[in-house]
């Protein structure tokens, strides 16, 4: 098969550059287009020196792609600034398929959107379009779509071990309490204060407690699951690693035991290739996946009876942004769906 041509915009930023990386090496993509803002006129290797060995085109602002030429886009742009901008290379190629790694078409409501996000949705009829991108879940949809709105990371990692438990009825989908942690690259490559060094390093911050924008997009997925309207409690914090993030869900069993929910999810997950269900007295940790597509979820009993604690991990860089956006090519395209993934985690 031919390869793919590929442009990725925002590919000065971190889930851009994942997305280089890994695509790099895809047997069946070429990287085509490179954009970037303050970056651009740049080369890659300028930007990013690791990628030294490849010959990457340079960087340019997106108005200067011609995107007619291109197969696939994807986009590591900040969430509000992708939309317009997804919309106009629609226009200029409409049988492109992109992967959107920002939220900007991940809520289907948009009163909820606009509540979120603070603004009405520029591109409505693309938001009504986009299919959720949560590989194991939409499958089918994805392979048909045009634009797909990728899962933000930290809804990737708790909705992978919470959905096939709330499909089942397992847990209370009204009593469920997500206590989440990712590595610094989670807040992108632009400097913050919060993500210097000094300030980042050597603590463990809790941030948007209550009001994180990634509340309304897992529990609109934990309600399809349920089939009822959730709310859901969700903890992010900021923890001094580079890459990773895990999730602690504490729920509360409806009829079940703690093995019951690991029979579940290994059903679930039997046949996936990158879902991995730890055995009885294994803790996923974020070293047992990091730098790559998979994701280990575990299960422990909680002392308090009736309830369980559900631990998943990931890499926010890869199955957390733009592994995820290629294994949703890869269906896409009809390829291999785990091509130019099969990476095993660097460990330690
Ligand atoms: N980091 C993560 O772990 C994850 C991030 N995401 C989402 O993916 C998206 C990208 O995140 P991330 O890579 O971390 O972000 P970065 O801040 O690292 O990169 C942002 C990229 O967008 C470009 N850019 C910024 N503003 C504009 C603009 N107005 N017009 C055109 N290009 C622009 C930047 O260019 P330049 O550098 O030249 O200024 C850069 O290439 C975000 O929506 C984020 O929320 C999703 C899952 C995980
Ligand atoms: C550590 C950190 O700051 N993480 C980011 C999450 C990154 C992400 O997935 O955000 P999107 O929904 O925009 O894709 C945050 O909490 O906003």
């Amino acid at each position: 098969m031919s390869s793919k041509k590929i442009g990725i915009l925002g590919a000065s930023g971190y889930t851009g550059a994942d997305a280089v990386r890994l695509l790099a090496r895809h047997p069946n993509a070429e990287i085509i287009a490179l954009t970037a803002n303050t970056h651009a006129g740049k080369s890659m290797g300028d930007v990013f020196p690791h990628f030294f060995m490849l010959g990457l085109p340079k960087l340019v602002e997106w108005e200067k792609v011609d995107w007619s030429r291109l197969d696939a886009v994807f986009c590591g742009l900040p969430h509000g600034t992708t939309q317009e901008i997804i919309a106009a290379v629609l226009k200029a190629n409409p049988k492109i398929k992109v992967l959107d790694m920002s939220a900007d078409f991940r809520l289907r409501d948009k009163n909820t959107y606009a509540q979120w996000y603070g603004h009405e949705h520029r591109a409505l009829e693309l938001q009504g379009e986009a299919v959720y991108g949560l590989t194991e879940f939409y499958r089918d949809k994805i392979t048909s779509a045009r634009l797909v709105a990728c899962p933000g990371c930290y809804p990737t990692a708790a909705l992978l071990a919470l959905v096939p438990l709330a499909k089942a009825k397992l847990i209370d989908v009204d009593d469920i309490i997500i206590d989440a942690k990712s590595g610094v690259t989670g807040a992108g490559r632009g400097l913050k204060q919060n993500t210097l060094f000094s300030e980042a390093g050597e603590g463990l911050s809790p941030y948007s407690v209550g009001t994180h924008r990634h509340a309304p997009e897992i529990e609109q997925e934990i309600g399809v699951a349920a089939g009822s309207a959730v709310t859901i409690n969700f903890t992010p914090h900021l923890i001094p690693m580079a890459r990773g993030e895990l999730c602690t869900s504490y729920v509360k069993l409806k009829g079940a035991t703690p093995d019951d929910l690991r029979t579940a999810l290994e059903q679930a997950y039997a046949n996936e290739p990158f879902v991995h269900v730890a055995s009885k007295g294994v803790l996923p940790q974020t070293q047992n996946v990091r730098g790559s597509n998979y994701v280990q979820i575990g299960v422990v009993a909680d002392r308090i009876k009736n309830r369980a604690i559900v631990i998943s991990t990931l890499d926010n860089l890869v199955k957390g942004s733009a592994g995820q956006a290629i294994q949703n090519m890869n269906l896409m395209f009809g390829l291999p769906e785990t091509a130019g993934l099969e990476q095993i985690a660097l460990f330690p």
